[in-house]
């Protein structure tokens, strides 16, 4: 069961996140960007998103339990202090008066949690961070899970291009239903996923990076289904809001590598919303995503989510092609 109060915080946190990442892309120097141990990039606004996520949920709901996507480790070391000084004076920024570096690392290190318990919620920060550093798209996921289930997703992507003509929208995800809270509107409008009378209508979007989800197989897979739409290329989970809102039908996700696994971060927020607008979302094996086995997807593989009519078609050709 969600909140109110907890709906509210997490839209407010979203919102905030999503107001320091939108004035700080564009902007970043360098020395703001960090490559962490596994490779991936990290900026001065992906911690002090996490850093201001956390003050808003603590603020108003008490002490949480927070899987979140970045580590206060990696701003430790001497070598790290104009990051660390980066990073303190967005939150402070973003807060409106200033705080102690020493607090906004607490801020991140509340998400430190590993993700084992009943009741938790999961963080990314900025999703798609290289396209956040390519000045496109990236969102701030944000989820509630219980006993396993997401219970409420939270998307925020300041870059989205709206119907009309607007650009950035907050999707929220709860109660059996999801929401879009276009820039600028106060009152949310329902969103639902497309459906194409036949899958040859359907477009399909994937990621930006072939390193994230294999482009040959997508292909493949698309030519098999008799899909003819050239493949929509969006970062982070802004495919999920694709998909929710009927821009595209089918997010595939196709593992370019056999031991990896999908982080909860990545998928939870997202993966709800589609869900909620009346979608389905699976692994590229046809299993329910599980997240009780911690801070990763340990009994998934890659990702398949769909408007869901054609699901078992897009899954019976995936299996095909991956095996
Ligand atoms: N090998 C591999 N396979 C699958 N996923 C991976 C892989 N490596 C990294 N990641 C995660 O990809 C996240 C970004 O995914 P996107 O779909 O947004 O990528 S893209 O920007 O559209 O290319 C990215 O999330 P962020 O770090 O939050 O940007 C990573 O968690
Ligand atoms: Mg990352
Ligand atoms: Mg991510
Ligand atoms: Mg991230």
């Amino acid at each position: 069961m969600v909140t109110d109060l907890e709906r509210n915080a997490a839209l407010h946190a979203v919102r905030s996140a999503a107001t320091l990442c939108s004035a700080a892309q564009g902007r970043l120097v360098a020395g703001e960007t960090l490559t962490k141990g596994d490779d991936s990039p990290v900026t001065v606004a992906d911690f002090a998103a996490q850093a201001v996520v956390v003050e808003a949920l603590t603020d108003r709901l008490g002490s949480i339990e927070l899987v979140g996507e970045e580590d206060p480790a990696d701003l430790a070391s001497d070598d790290q202090a104009s990051l660390r000084d980066g990073v303190t004076a967005l939150v402070s920024t973003q807060l409106g008066h200033d705080v102690a570096a020493g607090q906004v690392l607490d801020w991140i290190g509340v998400g430190g949690s590993d993700g084992r318990s009943d009741r938790y919620w999961t963080l990314d920060p900025i999703d798609g961070t290289k396209g956040f550093l390519r000045g496109d798209q990236y969102a701030i996921a944000l989820a509630l899970i219980e006993d396993g289930e997401v219970v409420l997703g939270v998307l925020g992507c300041p870059n989205l291009p709206n119907p009309d003509g607007s650009t950035g929208a907050v999707f929220v995800a709860s109660g059996g239903e999801a929401v879009a809270y276009p820039a600028g509107a106060t009152d949310p409008v329902r969103v639902g996923v497309a459906e194409p009378a036949t899958l040859a209508e359907a477009r399909f979007c994937e990621s930006v990076e072939s390193g994230h989800s294999s482009h040959d197989d997508a292909a493949e897979i698309a030519s098999r289904l008799g899909i003819v739409a050239e493949p929509y290329r969006i970062d982070s989970q802004c495919k999920y809001a694709a998909v929710a809102r009927g821009d595209a039908s089918i997010y595939l996700r196709l593992p370019t590598r056999p031991g990896y696994r999908e982080k909860i971060w990545d998928h939870a927020a997202g993966k709800f919303v589609v869900e909620q607008a009346g979608g389905v979302v699976t692994d590229v094996d046809g299993a329910s995503l599980d997240f009780r086995h911690g801070r990763r997807l340990e009994e998934n593989r890659g990702i398949v989510a769909t408007d869901g009519r054609f699901h078992d078609r897009v899954i019976e050709v995936v299996r095909d092609v991956l095996a």
